[in-house]
């Protein structure tokens, strides 16, 4: 049975529940004609959230419009109230036909509390193609030294190594994206190992109980874009360069202008909407290679197939050494791969154990059928690593490890090998003095070899150094090999890891 509490609160419930409490708009004024202009007034009421959208001066109408609304910011959020390509006429009244974006920016700013505008809006139906496009960044991207980005408040900086979601790719030259994790191009030891299945759209608010709040997008320089700046940079002897980026500049005016003929009626819409202003100013564009699409790699495999690790390094800076550290930590897991060779069998060797022997004929004919990732001649002998032997090694169950040549990357690095490529890289000139010269390390490839000396050490550190410059975007992982100890006390937490933990692997690679 009710007790008159319980009855007075169903009937407020339910007087609530009946009211309507969304914005109401106005009905279409009587009398509206149908050669009018629809005209769309919205008010912003400040509070601590950006807006997450762009305006930039239409020169051929004379317009300042929206530029772009940024995924998951509150103009974004607003369902349709601020959408890209409307013409901003008023503020607060105030006529800004003909006004620089940077003054209406200005006035947006001094405005408190709230402020109308009126919107002639973009007629366009099909708002903004979205997407769900992960990628590791290949260049560097920095919005405050970029003269080129439409809005530097919007862009987002990132390093190469770093993960995108990208939301939005509808520009040719800018997309919108969101951060996924830290970058994976680690350059301390640590393995760069994303947190499993983040979402990038959104994000818990220190302090706010945990609720979400969306993180808006923001700008990165398009695939195509930044390609064709990596074009112009190889040119850049050539005086055309400059010419050509401004050229990629030009769509902004011819972009909008589809949008903004409107149609002929005239409508009066007030909505209310709680909105931070904090608009951006557009300006314009410029940066290197560019994006490569990743996916999340899940390392437990039922049959056991693991990734190979394969060491880059200039010679002498110690992938051999720490190869062999880390397989002395657990034989039974690491296996290194057997080389091919052309020379004569020692009486101590046994075939398939240092080495596969194999005639010199026998061993130019599988180069020819390209069965080796890498080859090379010594003292008139060839010698080699097959495709085949890493994959046999992979197919026993075992943790694969080789030190090969950069340039048989481009044999190794496949959806079919998977390989986890770590950079071996050489510590400052005085470390490297310091602890070379003192363990009187010496280059492996003969034992008669004398121990380095400080001009051969300077030689690897410089060759190290152009090394990353070159191939980093390869890379999954940097160990500096300082302390001997301590770089491969490292490499084996980051051998384990790497078994554990997903990662970001080119699209295509995963199960
Ligand atoms: N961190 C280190 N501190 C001191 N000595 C080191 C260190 N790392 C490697 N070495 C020594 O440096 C020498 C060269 O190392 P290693 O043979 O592993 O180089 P590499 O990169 O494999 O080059 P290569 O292919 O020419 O052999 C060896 O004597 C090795 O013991």
């Amino acid at each position: 049975m009710f007790s008159t509490l319980h009855k007075a609160l169903l009937f407020s419930h339910d007087k609530v529940a009946c009211e309507d409490y969304e914005p109401r708009i106005d009905p279409v004024p009587f009398g509206a004609g149908d050669d009018e202009t629809i005209i769309k007034i919205v008010r912003l009421i400040k509070n601590n959230e950006p807006l997450g959208a762009t305006i930039y001066l239409n020169e051929r109408t004379g317009c300042v419009e929206i530029a772009r609304v940024l995924h998951g910011g509150a103009a974004y959020r607003s369902a349709g109230l601020l959408n890209a390509g409307d013409e901003i006429h008023e503020i607060n009244g105030e006529p800004v036909q003909g006004l620089e974006p940077d003054k209406i920016v200005a006035m947006l700013s001094e405005v408190s509390g709230s402020v109308t505008l009126k919107l002639v809006p973009c007629m366009r139906t099909n708002l903004g193609r979205k997407t769900k496009l992960k990628v590791r960044c290949l260049f560097s991207f920095d919005p405050g030294t970029d003269e080129h980005i439409p809005c530097r408040e919007a862009g987002l900086a990132f390093k190469m190594g770093d993960i995108l979601e990208i939301v939005n790719d509808e520009d040719a030259t800018w997309w919108q994206a969101l951060k996924m994790e830290e970058p994976v191009l680690a350059t301390s030891d640590v393995p760069p190992v994303p947190p499993a299945r983040r979402s990038a759209s959104s994000a818990t608010t220190p302090g706010s109980g945990g609720t979400v709040t969306p993180i808006p997008a923001r700008l990165v320089p398009s695939k195509h874009y930044q390609e064709r700046i990596n074009q112009s940079m190889s040119l850049q002897s050539q005086d055309s360069q400059t010419d050509k980026v401004e050229e990629d500049h030009v769509p902004h005016s011819t972009e909008w202008r589809l949008f903004v003929l409107g149609e002929n009626r005239f409508v009066v819409v007030v909505v209310v909407v709680v909105l931070h202003l904090v608009v951006f100013s557009d300006f314009d564009t410029d940066e290197i290679p560019t994006y490569e699409e990743v996916e999340l790699y899940h390392p437990k495999h039922p049959l056991k197939i693991f990734r190979p690790i394969i060491f880059i390094g200039p010679p002498g800076v110690g992938r051999n050494e720490l190869k062999r550290r880390l397989k002395a930590s657990n034989p039974q897991h690491f296996e290194e791969v057997v080389p091919y060779t052309s020379r004569e069998k020692r009486p101590h060797e046994e075939d398939g154990k240092e080495y596969n022997f194999l005639s010199r004929d026998e061993m130019e004919s599988q180069i020819v059928a390209q069965k080796f990732v890498e080859f090379g001649e010594y003292k008139g002998n060839l010698y080699g690593t097959s495709l085949e032997s890493i994959k046999s090694v992979i197919q026993k169950g075992k943790v694969c490890l080789l030190a090969p040549h950069t340039q048989a990357l481009k044999f190794i690095r496949t959806a079919e090998l998977r390989p986890y490529i770590i950079f071996i890289k050489a510590p400052d000139m005085e470390r490297m003095k310091f602890t070379r010269l003192e363990q009187h390390a010496r280059g492996t490839h003969n034992e008669s070899t004398p121990p380095f000396t400080a001009e051969e050490l300077r030689d690897i550190t410089e060759m190290s150094a152009k090394m990353e410059e070159r191939y980093s975007h390869l890379f999954d992982a940097v160990i500096i090999n300082d302390d001997l100890l301590e770089a491969a006390g490292s490499l084996i937490k980051m051998a384990a890891k790497i078994e554990r933990e997903d990662q970001w692997v080119p699209v295509g690679w995963a199960y």
